[in-house]
């Protein structure tokens, strides 16, 4: 295997001056320059399980499942348990919970029967893309609500008079965005990005983001339309909708849009990219990590580098499918001529980063005489973004190294240098990862969707905050669903609280006096707090053994987690969390 066979010792010698020898610039002290903290990382840890859940749950039911109305109000229970579950720390506030299961009742008996017996499990699951991207409980019922008006079964009207007018101004906005894409004659790639501006500067960004999980939901049940609507459908994705999600941080969503619209667009190659890749997988991962090796020995026992930094390390990726077709359908290149399959990132974290000191331009290009020396760059494709950075802030030097051997041809591997600092800007801040995927890569541009969403924030924040005042247990609920059926809030459920759910529910008045017998333990006519608890474990092991939920259970079961750690959403989430927290 032609690796890095040369060793450190080949390298040109170090010169073992001090610093100051070195011709560099001294390191200001002491930290001179206000170093903006990373933002902390997204809470993903909504339980996957109900609150109520506990080892018992799987235990058989005292009493056999309920039937009829019963089995609404199950149905009810279970949801609203899973989607708050899934709403991540802090999200799920009592106000929040109060709109989410109003909305839920509008919404259960609209979309049960639609679609063939899809139209529920479809809604359900854009509520569940929806709560892992960390969106909130009006995002999240909107959701929902958006499948219902879709199917025809409830009007805004409906919406409006029972849940409210924030939702109702949400749902306006998204199907606003909805139509916007026929507005456009061509879908080149002008009017794509501009049409990805447009929607990220005139629509709510939450509308946006309540479109994206819609699209998948599409995207996911393609199979059902026909030919010609697959591809427009896929076309558009691929043009607006994929960018959009990379560019508000949910990276995962995105790459889930591209590769179903790639699918659907381009079979053939699609099928022959995932061969080409899948061929060589095994060999190049071999590669990248005898290069990252070999390469981080050589780095770390240079002299003249380790007068400048005090640490290096080496991130090394193979090229996904997605990615890869993007490259061959942007401008018509074969998989062998994409040279960044191998992908090697060296990251050095100087002595002295940042500001007037040019130790970090150093670091990056004694790293790069390093590696000339050890591997064979390929001539004309090193990039020095680090002397000459983008206009977006960008910094970073890129080579392109040539691992073929005699007689075997591989494609090329793409090796990045970069400072901590300069990794910073390139992963969260204006020149992100997220933004450049997204075609955003202007830095005016970005910041302002930075602020836009955080004023998106701050309103829903504004809605979802609990008020002390209106809540007559002050906050304390150890049970939302059983205190949001409980509204008098007297500990127990009466057989008219239980009639009134049920017949929002859409089951007849005898419904609930038929549950009643079966859920009321001691017969004394109504429900205790660890009699509803008894139900909602049996709620739990229903929903389990049911045939029926697989589909919907799947996807709930696995989480999406999907979104980047220094998006727009990730602010949007920090920011509303921030904001709960302090009313
Ligand atoms: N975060 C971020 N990464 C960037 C940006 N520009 C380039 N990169 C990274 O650098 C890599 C290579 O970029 P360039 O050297 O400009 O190469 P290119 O012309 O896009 O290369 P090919 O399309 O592969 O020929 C990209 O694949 C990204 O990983 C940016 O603005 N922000
Ligand atoms: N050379 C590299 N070494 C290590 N990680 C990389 C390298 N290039 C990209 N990555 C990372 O791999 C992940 C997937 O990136 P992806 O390959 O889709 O795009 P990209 O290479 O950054 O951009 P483009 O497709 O425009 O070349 C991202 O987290 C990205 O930061
Ligand atoms: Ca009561
Ligand atoms: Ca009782």
């Amino acid at each position: 295997m032609a690796t890095a066979a040369t060793t450190a010792a080949a390298v040109p010698a170090g010169r073992h001056q001090h610093r100051h020898h070195l011709g560099l610039r001294p390191c200001p002290n002491p930290r001179r320059l206000h170093r903006l903290r990373l933002p902390a990382s997204v809470a993903f840890s909504s339980p996957s399980a109900p609150s109520t859940s506990s080892s018992s749950s799987l235990s058989a039911p005292a009493t056999p499942p309920p039937e009829g109305g019963g089995r609404l109000v199950a149905e009810l229970v279970g949801v609203f348990n899973e989607l708050t579950g899934r709403m991540g720390e802090g999200l799920a506030t009592t106000s929040s919970s109060r709109l989410l299961f109003r909305a839920l009742k509008l919404a259960l008996p609209a979309l049960r029967d639609g679609d063939g017996g899809q139209a529920l499990t479809r809604a359900l699951a854009v509520a569940a893309t929806l709560a892992d991207l960390q969106m909130d409980a009006e995002v999240i019922s909107a959701g929902i609500l958006r499948k219902a008006l879709d199917a025809g079964t409830i009007s805004m009207s409906d919406v409006e008079a029972q849940i409210g007018t924030g939702i109702a101004d949400l749902l306006h906005e998204s199907l606003r965005l909805k139509v916007a894409p026929s507005k456009v004659d061509v879908l080149d790639d002008e009017s794509a990005s501009s049409l990805r501006k447009f929607f990220l500067s005139y629509y709510d960004i939450r509308a946006v983001i309540l479109e994206l999980s819609l699209k998948l939901d599409t995207m996911r049940h393609l199979q059902y339309l026909p030919k010609h609507l697959q591809r427009v459908k896929s076309l558009e994705v691929m043009k607006i909708y994929a960018p959009l999600a990379h560019a508000v941080g949910a990276g995962n969503l995105s790459l889930e849009l591209e590769d179903l619209s790639f699918r659907y667009l381009f079979p053939h190659s699609y099928d022959h990219v995932d061969q080409w890749l899948r061929n060589r997988e095994a060999e190049c991962k071999l590669l990248i990590n005898a290069y990252k090796a070999q390469l981080l020995q050589a780095l770390k026992s240079d002299d003249e580098l380790n007068e400048i930094v005090q640490d290096i390390s080496i991130e090394g990726r193979y090229k996904s499918r997605f990615s890869t077709m993007k490259k061959l359908v942007k401008d018509g290149r074969k998989p062998e001529e994409v040279n960044d399959i191998l992908g090697l990132r060296i990251i050095l974290d100087p002595r002295c980063d940042g500001g007037s000191s040019d130790w970090g331009p150093r670091a990056c290009h004694r790293t790069h005489e390093i590696i000339r020396a050890l591997l064979k760059e390929v001539p004309g494709r090193t990039k020095d973004y680090v002397t000459q950075p983008k206009r977006n802030g960008y910094q970073s030097l890129h080579v392109a190294i040539d691992v073929s051997e005699p007689g075997k041809t591989r494609p090329l591997m793409e090796i990045q240098i970069r400072t901590k600092e300069m990794h910073r800007i390139a992963i969260g801040g204006e020149a992100s990862h997220s933004l450049y995927k997204g075609g955003l890569t202007d830095p005016g541009e970005a910041k302002r969707l930075k602020a836009i969403m955080l004023a998106a924030a701050e309103l829903a924040a504004h809605r979802l905050r609990d008020l002390p005042a209106s809540d007559h247990r002050g906050g304390e609920c150890k049970n939302q669903a059983f205190c949001l059926i409980d509204k008098n809030g007297d500990g127990r459920i009466s057989i008219e609280e239980l009639t009134e759910v049920m017949e929002d529910l859409g089951a007849e008045g005898e419904d609930a006096m038929a549950l009643m017998h079966l859920l009321d333990a001691n017969s004394d006519g109504s429900l205790s707090f660890d009699e509803f608890e008894s139900f909602q474990r049996q709620v739990e092991l229903m929903r389990s053994l049911e045939d029926r939920d697989d589909h919907y259970t799947k996807i709930l079961k696995d989480k999406l987690q999907t979104i980047d750690s220094a998006g727009l959403i990730h602010f949007y989430r920090k920011e509303l969390g921030d904001k709960l927290l302090v009313s």
